[in-house]
Parts: C-alpha cells; structure tokens; sequence
C-alpha cells in the first residue's frame, strides 16, 4: 500500500473506532454474531450512506459471516477514507466515492449486484429498482432486503400494492427503535448541524421555515427553537399541520412562509416542496437546505433556469441571483444587496440531505438502534422464510434494541408487578 492510501485507510479507521466506541448495542450484536455465525455464507448488497457508522454495520455482518458488497445511497454523502478502509478489509468490497456523477452512482449499484447478493440493504429503495428493473436475472436468487428510510418504505408499499413487488423487504424505518429516534432525534440534530458549519450564521433571532411535519420535521422543529429560532411548519396533513400549532409554532403555506423566511429546511419525501413561486418571493439571502429525500425537495432545475448567475460562495453554498425585472414581478421584496429587483438565495449542498451532504450524518449514539434493527433483520432474513412483499420488523427485536439501549444507558425502568398485570388485563376489574 502505498502512502498516501495508506493515509487515507488510516484516517478513514480511526473514524470507524470513534463510532464504534459509540455504539454499544451493534457492539453487543457483533460479539453474538463473531460466536454464532449466523450469516454463513450470506452475500449481502448494500446501498447505504458509506462513512463510519456505517462502516461498523458492515463490520458487523462481515463479522457474522457474511461476504458484504457496498455502495452510497446518494451522490454527496460518501466519506472517501471510510469507503476506502472498509474495501481493504477482509470479506468486504466498496465501490463508492464521493462526488460521483449520475452514471457513476448507478455504475456502482450494478457493481454490487455483481456479487450476486441473497440479501440486500437498501437506503431509498435503489438496489430493489435495479433488480426489478435491469437485473431481473438476479431477482430468484434473493432471500429478502432490508429498507432504512420513509420514502424507501413508500414507494415499496407502492409497489406491493402494483402486485409488483417480488422479494420479502422488512421495514426497518418503520421499527420504532428507529424513526423515534433516527428521524426525530437524529436529524434535528444532524441537519441543524449541517446548516451551522456549513453556514457560520447565527440560528438565533431567525425565522426558520420547515417543510414537512413528520418524524424529521418534528425534529429540525424543535431543535431550531431550541436554539432561538422563530419557527414556521407547512403542511399538506391537517392533523399533523394541528399537532405543528399546538407545538407553539405557526402553519400556513410554503407561498406565505416564503416571504418570511430567513432559513427554509424541507424535510418531506416529496418534491417541489420550494418550487419557482416561492423563489421569487423571498428575502434576498435566503438560506435553503433539504433533510429530507434526495434532491428533489427544493426545484433546483427550475431556480436554475429563472437565475442570472450561479456562484459558489462558499463550501458547500450555491448562490443563486434572480432578477425579478427577468421573471414575472410579484411582490415587494425587501432585499440586501441594495437592487430591489434582484434577489439572492443560497441552497446548500446542492439540494441533498444536508446532515450527510455537508455533515457526518446522525450522531453515532443514534445509528446504533438503527443499524442494531437493521443487523437483526438481516439475522431475521437469513433464519426465516419470508413471502414476498413488505413485512414489519418483529416486535421481539424492537424491544430488544430499546432494552439494550437503555441498560448501555445505565437506565433502569419498573416492571409490572403479577397484581398489576392482572389489574391491566382484567375487563371485569372496572374502573
Ligand atoms: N436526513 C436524514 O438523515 C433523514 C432521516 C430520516 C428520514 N429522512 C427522509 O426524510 C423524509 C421525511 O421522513 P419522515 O420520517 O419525517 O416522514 P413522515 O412521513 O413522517 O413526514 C413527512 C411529512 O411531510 C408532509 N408533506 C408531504 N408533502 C408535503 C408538502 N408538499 N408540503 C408540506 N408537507 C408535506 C407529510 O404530510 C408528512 O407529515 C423522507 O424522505 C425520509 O426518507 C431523512
Ligand atoms: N438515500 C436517500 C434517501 C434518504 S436518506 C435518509 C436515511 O439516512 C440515514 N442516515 C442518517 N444519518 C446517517 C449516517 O450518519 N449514516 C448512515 N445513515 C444515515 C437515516 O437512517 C435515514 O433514514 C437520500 O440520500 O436522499
């Protein structure tokens, strides 16, 4: 190995050790794994956010047997040293890279389906596509797949209900050690973190718009107050736009928070959430970032071709000029840069999951309940045979995880005494 690459590995491994350090549940799971075997033989294809808490999953599995192809889920989050550590251990291959283009990206998907996998992870569904796709060939060799994320979820949902759906997924997002913790505590934290180093800018004193009152939204919500922001929830769900208002913060439609906002955050798995309209009625340095699905949230192709010059400000901040004597004129817009016409919006990290685009990603404490779920639904996969179509993570392995989690914790709860559990199942007992 040659130094530089020798640099790199180290670099990527040191990495690796600080999360595993910080995940003690998955270090619980790797130690059962190394002692039992359980994924003999297994060939598993990954497409997951390559840096190090993800690196520790792949560990993990390789630890338990198996022989682990991996690849990113998304162009902007890989970490080069981590991919690069995790291609020189034993069992394992990587072939992701940060940066890559469209073609590249699925380049690498292919490559991994190369292994020809019995098992699949997937973060946003895009190893299941392919082999439904493209690689049909490949579809019968298949025991079943695991998938990370919301939108993932729904768009396999989608394709059950099309009779399309021809291997066993489980839904790991869905297991509550996950998005009650991951979505919700993890990207309030990551996104918030992403925004802050990427910007340098006081959160404090702003008016924080956010796109989307699920899981994430709640999260990002409540850190943004958490650090003196005015918050402001749109919606298109009128009980979750309710539960937004009960929270303390204001709701009305993305075209009046336009006007307001000073930072913009979409957290909704849908697209267009910020769209051509609602360019042209911002402030003038409006901050716009996405944590939600890929980079569809804020219409980039449409601000692109309304914008008279696209420049890079600063890492990981595109600033996008739109004179609105070019466009169709709208409203009054206030505007710092002294030319009322002209309006000036900087979107980071060109509209990708800015926790992962320009962050780490989820704090490590946090990917440990998640890929905890995820190694036990692979041991889950490998030990039973599934039918076809989405199946919900065992509850058995859910309150495992929260117990797990909460004795690393040092935290202990009450147990139900027999007279109480009597008392809770007794319909006769009255009231
Ligand atoms: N950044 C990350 O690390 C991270 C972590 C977890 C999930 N995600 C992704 O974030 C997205 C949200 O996940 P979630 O678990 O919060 O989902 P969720 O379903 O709980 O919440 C999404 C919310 O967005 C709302 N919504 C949909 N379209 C909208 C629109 N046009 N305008 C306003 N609101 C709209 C929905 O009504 C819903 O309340 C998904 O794409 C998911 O895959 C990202
Ligand atoms: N792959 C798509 C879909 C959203 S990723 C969202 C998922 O990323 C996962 N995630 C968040 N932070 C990390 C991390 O640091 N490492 C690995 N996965 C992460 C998280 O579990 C969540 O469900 C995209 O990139 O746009």
């Amino acid at each position: 190995m040659d130094a530089s690459k020798k640099e790199l590995a180290d670099s990527g491994n040191l990495k690796i050790e600080w999360a595993k350090n910080h995940m003690p549940v998955l270090e619980q799971i790797r130690k059962e794994f190394e002692a039992e075997k359980p994924l003999k033989g297994r060939r598993i294809a990954m497409a997951l956010h390559v840096e190090a808490k993800t690196a520790v999953l792949v560990e993990t599995l390789a630890a338990g047997g198996a022989n682990v192809a991996i690849t990113g889920c998304n162009p902007l989050s890989t970490q080069d040293d981590v991919a690069y550590a995790l291609d020189c251990k034993e069992n394992i291959s990587c072939c992701a890279k940060y940066d890559c283009t469209n073609a590249e990206y699925y380049e690498a998907i292919d490559k991994v389906l190369d292994m020809e996998p019995d098992i699949t992870i997937d973060d946003g569904a895009d190893l299941i596509f392919k082999l439904h796709k493209e690689r049909r060939d490949l579809l019968p060799k298949i025991i079943g797949g695991c998938e990370e994320t919301t939108t993932g979820i729904h768009r396999l949902m989608a394709m059950q209900k099309e009779g399309a759906l021809e291997m066993a997924v489980l839904a790991v997002n869905d297991a509550q050690t996950k998005f009650m913790f991951d979505n919700r505590y993890g990207t309030g934290q990551s996104a918030w973190d992403g925004i802050m180093r990427t910007t340098n800018l006081l959160v404090a004193g702003k008016t924080v718009v956010i796109g989307g009152y699920g899981w994430c939204g709640r999260g990002i919500a409540m850190r943004a107050a958490g650090l003196g922001a005015e918050v402001v929830v749109t919606e298109i769900n009128p009980v979750r736009a309710l539960e937004a208002r009960m929270d303390g913060y204001r709701v009305m439609p993305m075209a009046n928070a336009a006007a307001i906002g000073d930072i913009f955050v979409t957290t909704t798995g849908n697209c267009d959430v910020i769209s051509t309209e609602h360019f042209l009625k911002m402030k003038s340095g409006a901050i716009l970032a996405n944590a939600g699905h890929f980079n569809v949230e804020i219409d980039l192709e449409g601000l692109k071709k309304m914008s008279t010059d696209i420049k890079t400000v600063r890492k990981n901040i595109k600033e996008y000029t739109i004179n609105k004597n070019q466009t169709e004129s709208r409203e009054q817009n206030s505007n710092k840069s002294g030319n009322k016409h002209e309006i000036k919006i900087n979107v980071l990290a060109d509209g990708r999951l800015v926790n992962l685009a320009a962050g780490d990603g989820h704090p490590a404490e946090v990917m440990d309940m998640s890929f905890a779920n995820q190694a036990l639904s692979v041991k889950y996969i490998a030990q039973n045979k599934l039918s076809h179509g989405v199946h919900k993570v065992p509850a058995e392995i859910d309150e495992w995880v929260a117990s797990l989690k909460l004795k690393s914790m040092s935290i202990e709860i009450d147990r139900l005494t027999d007279k109480q559990r009597c008392y809770t199942d007794d319909w006769e007992a009255g009231t």
